[in-house]
């Protein structure tokens, strides 16, 4: 778990994150979602400490980013994986060494142990025909898979994904972040994912932070985004009229899942939102 505890960050007189607190569970998909210039990427850059805030904390697992010595962050680092937007390959490189990578620089596993986790995770992302292969000659969808396997490949306790899906058609964006949804179950990982995409926000958002002009505006889950009463946030997920038939027919769905889910009691009995947005 990475707690976010009143963090702060200027540029200059510019205020750019703006006292926000939020938490990032464990085996679950965190989305850092929000308009362009919300300060999403300046927030996850002060959670992996390319930023330092002005004030506030970042803990991970109850401990201090900030307090911590170097010796104890660069042990934190190795167990950060991250899957930068656009996969960010060496294209010099086969995909086989670009997996292998991470291991050279923090794994003391002789050669065949590395090898033999390079084939387990280009297996996990199914890609096991594909280790000769430079960047330049694989598809979008599978670059990602490569750096997904890469940034796995040292079994990360944390992972960040910024923008996972871009450049990607809506058919290999789903894949993907089932995938990603996969390995954070399977490894109980507190995984981050930094998004516009509605699609992975209603298929993957267990927990979902908004972010508005440098603030957290909202705090939620998939299930309960549809019925949020913060207008900024409607206004940014139902953008257009196409989404906002599509919000009602979710809402419908929605409504028939929650009749038929146990689970979903707790959200009948809290006060009244549920049902008041459900008749709309
Ligand atoms: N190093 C920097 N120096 C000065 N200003 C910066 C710096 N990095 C980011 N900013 C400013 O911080 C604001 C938030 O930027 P950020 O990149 O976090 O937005 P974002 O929500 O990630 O946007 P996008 O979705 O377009 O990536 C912007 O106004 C940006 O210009």
């Amino acid at each position: 778990m990475i707690e976010i505890k009143n963090i702060k960050k200027s540029f200059g007189d510019k205020i750019i994150i703006d006292d926000i607190s939020a938490v990032m569970e464990a085996g679950k998909c965190n989305l850092i979602i929000g308009a362009s210039g919300s300060g999403k990427t300046v927030l996850t850059k002060c959670m992996v400490g390319l930023f330092h805030p002005d004030s506030g904390e970042i803990l991970y697992s109850g401990e201090s980013f900030g307090a911590m010595d170097d010796e104890h962050r660069k042990m934190l680092r190795q167990q950060i994986g991250m899957l930068f937007q656009g996969s960010a390959l060496f294209d010099s490189m086969t995909v086989e060494q670009n997996v292998m990578f991470p291991l050279e620089m923090f794994s003391r596993d002789n050669y065949k142990t590395r090898k033999k986790r390079v084939d387990e995770v280009l297996a996990r992302v199914e890609l096991k025909d594909a280790h000769k292969k430079f960047p330049a000659e694989i598809s979008g969808g599978m670059k990602k898979r490569v750096g997904i396997a890469r940034s796995i490949v040292l079994n990360p306790k944390y992972l960040f994904c910024d923008e996972p899906n871009s450049g990607l058609d809506p058919q290999t964006s789903l894949v993907i972040d089932k995938l990603i949804k996969e390995l954070t179950n399977e490894f109980n990982t507190t995984t981050i994912v930094v998004t516009h995409d509605m699609n992975s926000v209603m298929e993957i958002g267990d927990h979902i932070v908004y972010l508005y002009q440098g603030k957290k505006e909202w705090e939620g889950s998939n299930k309960e985004i549809i019925f949020s009463k913060s207008d900024k946030l409607n206004k940014f997920i139902f953008a257009s009229e196409f989404l906002q038939d599509a919000k009602d027919m979710r809402m419908l769905e929605m409504k028939g899942k929650i009749d038929n889910d146990r689970n979903m009691e707790d959200l009948l009995n809290s006060p009244g939102s549920l049902m008041d947005n459900l008749e709309k």
